[in-house]
């Protein structure tokens, strides 16, 4: 089984789902360093997703998980940084092409639309699919300007 090193971040509005997440990833062996926010008083998501994207772009993880109300926010501060490829995970089939198509290395959790079932769901596709290569690696390299 593979494992992974995963470090997660979530603003307020993602907090009760990020601590799901992390119980639920480390039950399945993988390491977890957990980036913040510590409770649900209000915070700015970019504080978190320049935190998480600091350990993607630098290596020190091999994947992320991000989470905010509704996963855009913090995806959009996360793209910013070089070699961070978040995508708003809203179903199982689309976290399994995030990385099957577009290698992304970060998953961003709409928590408030999610229960933990289909958080779940959504993390194991993610987590056990592999990007595919070929033509998609010429269009995931086209995406940098
Ligand atoms: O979803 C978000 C950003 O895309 C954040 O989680 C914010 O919390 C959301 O914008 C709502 O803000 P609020 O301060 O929790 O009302």
């Amino acid at each position: 089984m593979k494992t992974f090193n995963v470090a997660i971040a979530s603003d307020h509005a993602g907090y009760r789902m990020k601590e799901f997440v992390a119980g639920y990833l480390l039950a399945k062996g993988y390491a977890v360093n957990d980036l913040g926010t510590r409770s649900e008083e209000s915070v700015d998501y970019p504080v978190y997703a320049h935190a998480l994207g600091r350990e993607v772009a630098e290596g020190r993880c091999d994947l992320g998980v991000s989470l905010c109300g509704s996963a855009n926010g913090i995806s959009m501060a996360l793209n910013k940084h070089p070699k961070v490829r978040a995508a708003v995970c809203w179903c199982p089939e689309i976290a399994a092409l995030a990385r099957q198509h577009n290698d992304a290395n970060v998953c961003s959790l709409p928590a408030r639309f999610l229960s933990e079932e289909q958080a779940a769901a959504i993390l194991d596709a993610f987590f056990e699919a592999e990007f595919e290569g070929g033509r998609h690696r010429r269009r995931v390299e086209m995406i940098d300007l």
